[in-house]
């Protein structure tokens, strides 16, 4: 039996819709448009990609875009002024700061100089406590958007035995407390599991959020579970020269043993970039004082 495809790209369109549906009432009672800023610091392609992505998604769902590009040789200093201006300017309710940054900065301080209140990524320490706690705050869109796309197919999670392959603090460990909020039996895996191919095979969702091109094969996967493809690898393609996305599960395989998967591309990746609309949205509304409905989206 193959797996249902989940169309994580048509979800993310629908969610994009909703996200600008609710725009246009926004902005007749706050009495402006809500704002994201997307800080960018060096020239690394792929980035650039998502960054042009972002802004172009932001401006079509009728929201405000703030693009400010750095050299890569930027300061400590100056990215956290820049980041400190962007805390103060009221047309602004989401700031993003494009990971990873280059060497010479670091990361969790730049991170910890954002408002919490305009931390639409959910990566600052004060944000990470809430989710951990179940109080309300932003949380880290990949891992917000895997839960929507598992919801949407399961319906309720409780009791679901999951596993995180990965424990990164932008996917894995957020993961993992999205899936213990909704009752599910997590495990969280990573470099050191002992008998890894096991371990996953007792799960009914697998998430693969590891940066390693198709290492979930299809025999580590039991029958019938949910898989969720958090992987964005860039590998050589069929001519010379190109080069193609690949996850970190063999999709090809899997797709023969799993109840449902998702693709890469157009799976997890499109979700990531809705639900950064989504928090926008949200965090204009509560900056603003407008009454926003937290299951409307
Ligand atoms: N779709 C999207 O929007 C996004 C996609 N991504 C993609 O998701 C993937 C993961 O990203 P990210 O979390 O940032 O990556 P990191 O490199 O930060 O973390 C990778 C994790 O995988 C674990 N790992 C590495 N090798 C193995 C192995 N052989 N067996 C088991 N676990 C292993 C590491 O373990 P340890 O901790 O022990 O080192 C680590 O916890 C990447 O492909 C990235 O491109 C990331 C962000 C957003
Ligand atoms: N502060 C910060 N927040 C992030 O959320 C963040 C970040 N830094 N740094 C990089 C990662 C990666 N990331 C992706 C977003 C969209 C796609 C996406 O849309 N992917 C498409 C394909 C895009 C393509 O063709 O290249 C897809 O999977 O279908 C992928 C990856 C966000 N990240």
């Amino acid at each position: 039996m193959t797996a249902d495809i989940i169309d994580g790209k048509a979800f993310a369109a629908n969610l994009r819709a909703k996200v600008a549906a609710m725009v246009p009432a926004f902005r007749e009672k706050a009495g402006r448009a809500p704002g994201l800023a997307v800080v960018l610091v060096g020239e690394d392609p792929a980035s650039q990609v998502y960054v042009r992505n972002k802004h172009k998604t932001t401006v079509e769902a009728g929201m405000e875009s703030f693009e400010h590009r750095l050299p890569a040789d930027t300061t400590q200093d100056a990215l956290t002024a820049l980041v400190e201006q962007l805390n103060a300017d009221p047309a602004v309710d989401g700031i993003l700061v494009q990971l990873p940054l280059p060497k010479q900065i670091d990361e969790s301080a730049v991170l910890a100089t954002i408002d919490p209140d305009k931390d639409v990524d959910g990566f600052h320490v004060v944000n990470v406590g809430r989710l951990s706690t179940g109080m309300h705050g932003y949380v880290p869109c990949t891992p917000l958007g895997c839960v929507m796309l598992l919801k949407d197919r399961l319906g309720d999670l409780s009791g679901k035995d999951a596993v995180v392959i990965g424990r990164s603090n932008i996917v894995g460990k957020p993961m993992a407390q999205l899936l213990l909020a909704e009752n599910c039996t997590v495990t969280v895996a990573h470099s050191r599991t002992a008998h890894l191919p096991e371990v996953v095979r007792r799960a009914d969702i697998v998430v693969a959020a590891v940066g390693r091109p198709e290492m979930v094969k299809a025999d580590w996967i039991k029958p019938g579970a949910t898989v969720i493809d958090v992987g964005i690898n860039r590998v050589p393609g069929a001519e010379p020269g190109k080069t193609k996305l690949v996850g970190d599960v063999d999709f090809a395989e899997a797709v023969e043993v799993a109840g449902a998967i998702t693709p890469v591309p157009g799976g997890v990746g499109p979700m990531t970039i809705a639900v950064l609309l989504r928090n926008t949205l949200v965090a204009a509304h509560r900056l603003a004082d407008v009454p926003y409905d937290e299951k409307a989206i």
